[in-house]
């Protein structure tokens, strides 16, 4: 659509390639096969794990009615190199052929995330005040197999609906750090996520 009344000092901006879309999020069917998640979810370490938190306004809080769950960051040793650089050529390549971001690399180490029965993580950006308000694409990868628990679907709104995103174990998604998403609480099991976020210089 073209801009009905333009600010004076934008007049010289040319605007192009407008036919992508920067509200969907992008799925990558086995990211990594059964054993490489077999080899990431031995990294977890019950007694390293802390109750996850949450940024509000730039400071991170605990807040359960948001967010329960259990967390732990995943070192960037070379051992790891493995799991960072799948995630940062898949992220590469979705954003050269979708988002189109100035990204620049990992914001913080990779999260790990587990949710057992009633945990959940409601809906909220990835984008926000301070610390994350560099934050351009997210990165989630399924890490527990659709039978190991029940709901806990990793969803995203869009106008008023809420999509599910694939369960199936290894499946990456590659999402604007902007769009509203939440993890319904699991009714049974346990279920397992690796999360990243890429950072660039802030929207503008
Ligand atoms: O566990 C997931 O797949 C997503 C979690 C999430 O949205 C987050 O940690 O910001
Ligand atoms: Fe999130």
């Amino acid at each position: 659509m073209a801009i009905f009344k333009p600010f004076r000092q934008v007049q010289q901006i040319k605007r192009k390639d407008l036919n992508h879309d920067l509200v969907d999020y992008v799925c990558l069917p086995g990211c990594f096969n059964a054993a490489e998640v077999q080899a990431i979810r031995t990294l977890w370490n019950d007694a390293e794990a802390e109750d996850s938190r949450v940024n509000v306004s730039g400071v991170a809080k605990d807040y359960s009615e948001l967010r329960k769950s259990r967390v732990m960051f995943i070192d960037a040793m070379k051992e790891n190199d493995w799991i960072y650089n799948r995630l940062a050529e898949a992220c590469l390549q979705v954003n050269m052929n979708r988002f189109k971001f100035d990204i620049t690399g990992f914001q913080t180490k990779l999260q790990l995330a587990t949710y057992g029965p009633d945990d959940f993580f409601e809906w909220h950006m990835d984008y926000g005040v301070g610390d994350v308000s560099d934050r351009k694409l997210s990165i989630t990868v399924q890490l527990s197999d659709p039978s190991e628990y029940e709901d806990g679907d990793l969803q995203f709104m869009i106008n008023h609906k809420a999509f599910s995103a694939p369960k199936e174990l290894g499946t990456a998604i590659i999402f604007p750090s902007y769009a509203m998403h939440r993890v319904l609480p699991v009714a049974s099991g346990q279920r397992q996520s690796i999360v990243g976020w890429i950072g660039g210089a802030p929207f503008r």
